[in-house]
């Protein structure tokens, strides 16, 4: 069985000369949430909107569930939140997600059940309208799951939410995803996503530039470190790496020395270091946050 459950090829969509989406290939499993990361404008929603069959592709292929995107099987399995759902002011929670399921075919119960599954049942007969913005996006994801989507799509979903709406929306998909739910959801916010995404996708001006763990993008682990002279101690560095080292000023303005830490023995390094007398203040070995990682692949662009 094919494990994909969303998977494009080279998919493309044109405005005019402008290619909002440019020979995109992913694939999403099943099981897996799925961020698909990239800066304001890089074409994620576009994209989205193509798997839902919203926006007809100018070029390549997509399939969802091994459907076309947007025949009636592939949607009837796949739950959405793109560009925030339209609910009525006045109506109740409660009674908005009733209006939909009723109009999907489905029963108070559904509803009832949804709006548990996102936490909101004690506000459930107050107005929408009175609902703060995270309320508000939790009930759009509740909407999203009825039904009981194999699929949920929701495009930024943390988009505009203060801290704690942002920490109660990224407990709700860790929990979505704990019960096994396939989810593909687009950010710009790198390090949020990168909590509780099993694999990410990048894209940069509608060219997807990775595809991949979250582990095998940060790449190497880094190794920082202080020391006095900083010559002498850069010419030592070089000697215990491969692959070189630099220096540049942190973020403190403190010279700092950089180096894959990869092979490296860190304990003879400090030997070495201070056995040609050189001043060891700190030495660290860290992965590169998704932020650094992201910023360098956007710039190199
Ligand atoms: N209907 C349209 N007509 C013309 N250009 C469009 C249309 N829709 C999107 N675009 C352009 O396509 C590019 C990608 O837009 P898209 O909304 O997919 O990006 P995004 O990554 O979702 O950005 P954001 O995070 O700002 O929503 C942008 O340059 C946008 O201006």
């Amino acid at each position: 069985m094919d494990d994909n459950i969303v998977s494009t090829d080279r998919l493309t969509k044109r405005y005019g000369d402008h290619p909002a989406v440019d020979q995109v290939s992913l694939s999403v499993r099943r099981g897996e949430v799925y961020g698909f990361l990239g800066p304001n404008g890089a074409g994620k929603t576009t994209t989205l909107r193509m798997l839902l069959g919203l926006v007809r592709p100018t070029g390549g292929t997509a399939s969802v569930h091994g459907l076309a995107p947007g025949s009636p099987d592939a949607l009837r399995r796949t739950g959405s939140l793109i560009e925030g759902p339209g609910f009525f002011p006045y109506l109740s929670g409660l009674e908005n997600l009733r209006v939909i399921a009723r109009y999907r075919g489905l029963g108070r119960r559904d509803a009832d059940e949804a709006l548990e599954r996102v936490e909101l049942t004690s506000r459930g007969s107050d107005r929408f309208r009175t609902y703060s913005l995270g309320m508000k996006q939790r009930l759009g994801v509740a909407a999203a799951l009825l039904g009981r989507p194999d699929l949920l799509i929701l495009d930024e979903p943390t988009n505009g939410l203060d801290p704690a709406g942002m920490a109660s929306m990224r407990s709700l998909i860790q929990s979505l995803s704990d019960d096994g739910q396939t989810v593909l959801l687009s950010s710009h916010l790198l390090a949020e996503v990168q909590q509780f995404c099993h694999r990410v996708g990048v894209i940069v001006g509608g060219k997807m530039a990775y595809e991949g763990t979250v582990s095998e993008l940060r790449g190497s682990r880094v190794l920082r470190l202080h020391a006095d002279p900083i010559d002498r101690a850069m010419r030592v560095l070089k000697g215990a790496t491969a692959s070189g080292a630099d220096l540049a000023d942190d973020e403190d303005g403190r010279p700092t020395l950089t180096a894959d830490a990869r092979g490296v023995d860190i304990p003879a390094l400090i030997r070495e270091l201070v056995a040609e007398d050189v001043d060891v203040h700190s030495v660290s070995v860290n992965e590169r946050s998704l932020e650094e990682v992201f910023l360098t692949m956007t710039e190199a662009k």
